[in-house]
């Protein structure tokens, strides 16, 4: 028989409808007068997957189980079926199946060299037996191909599902780090790309931090509402934007303070981005009805040190913008 089968339930049975799979009346006789009798009880092992077959068997009574293991399902076969024929057809044959008792049963278990007798004796009904079990064993193989096609194709949805939940996950990972108001990276995300700039690091260039924070914002929000207020937020933050090249960093920290981490090659330059923003700023215009404001920003600007923390760096421009505020805003500072 063909020691195949298809995925489905847990005992999927194969039946190709034109082929009777119970051997006929004189098959039955033939192989009971030749084989010898062999009684199971439950869970018994007939022989294992892997094993080299030396006899085929019938079923008498009873039903035995194969099992074909790597994720196929197993099968249950009854009282005038056969199974491990193959190691009769073909010499040296591996099982492809743990073949075990699934309850009470009584076997005919057929050698090679019955069978090779009966071959000389009954060649007539061996070979209408012989057929069968080819046919039978061509459809099991057809079916098989059938369910690995169904098989792969299962797989290859599972795969675009697993692709989809991949870019919704980077989708998820990027909001994480953005701020919604202004597009700009938020804090968190200023933390992530920290972590990972050692390896962007280009040769020759210094990394500055300028710390950019709003001049009276809260009068900005209280004269004339939060609105206009988000609405300069997002000015600013263009601004911001626009003074930064494609390896830096714009960021809104929260609030009314932006930062913007820059690949600059020296205090110069760093020094005349802080002025681009702020007088970019500046310059902003804004239509009714927030004609008549003026945003201006503060600027602490320092060079990191290849050595020291974050927080080091952090802290240099955080003081150098404290100095623009306490002398009135609307200036740039940085620490060389
Ligand atoms: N419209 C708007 N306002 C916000 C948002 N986040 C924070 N604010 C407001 O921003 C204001 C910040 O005020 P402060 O920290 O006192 O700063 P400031 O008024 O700019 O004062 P100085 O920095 O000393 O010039 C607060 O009134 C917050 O309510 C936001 O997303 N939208």
């Amino acid at each position: 028989m063909a020691e195949s089968a298809t995925p489905g339930n847990a005992f999927a049975r194969t039946r190709p409808s034109f082929l009777p799979r119970q051997l006929s009346d004189a098959e039955l006789a033939l192989f009971v007068s030749a084989g010898q009798r062999r009684e199971l009880i439950p869970r018994e092992m007939i022989f294992r997957k892997g094993e080299l077959g030396r006899a085929m068997f019938v079923i008498e009574s009873g039903t035995i189980q194969l099992e074909f293991g790597d994720g196929m399902p197993d099968k249950l076969i009854g009282a005038r079926e056969f199974f491990g024929e193959l190691a009769l057809f073909i010499g040296n044959h591996a099982r492809v199946a743990n073949a075990v008792a699934a309850e009470t049963c009584v076997l005919r278990v057929i050698e090679h060299a019955a069978f090779e007798s009966l071959l000389q004796t009954e060649a007539a009904l061996l070979a209408q037996f012989m057929r069968r079990s080819f046919s039978y064993l061509v459809a099991s193989e057809q079916q098989l191909i059938q369910s690995l096609k169904r098989r792969n194709e299962d797989l290859m949805v599972t795969l675009d599902s697993l692709r989809h939940t991949q870019t919704q996950l980077s989708t998820a990972e990027r909001l994480v780090r953005t701020d919604e108001l202004t597009g700009l990276c938020n804090r968190r995300g200023l933390y992530h790309y920290l972590d990972e700039l050692g390896l962007r690091r280009a040769a020759g260039m210094r990394l500055g931090l300028l710390l950019i924070d709003i001049d009276r914002f809260k009068q900005i929000n209280d004269h004339y509402g939060h609105l206009t207020g988000d609405l300069a937020l997002r000015a600013v933050a263009a601004e911001v934007q626009q003074a930064a090249a494609a390896c830096d960093l714009p960021c809104r920290l929260g609030g009314d303070e932006f930062a913007l981490l820059v690949l600059v090659r020296d205090a110069n330059e760093l020094r005349d981005r802080a002025m681009q923003i702020a007088e970019g700023v500046r310059a902003l215009r804004f239509r009714a009805p927030a004609e008549g404001l003026q945003v201006s920003v503060s600027i602490g600007g320092s060079l990191c040190h290849e050595t020291a923390e974050w927080s080091a760096w952090y802290s240099d421009s955080d003081c150098a913008l404290y100095l623009v505020k306490g002398e009135g805003g609307d200036n740039c500072r940085v620490i060389a």
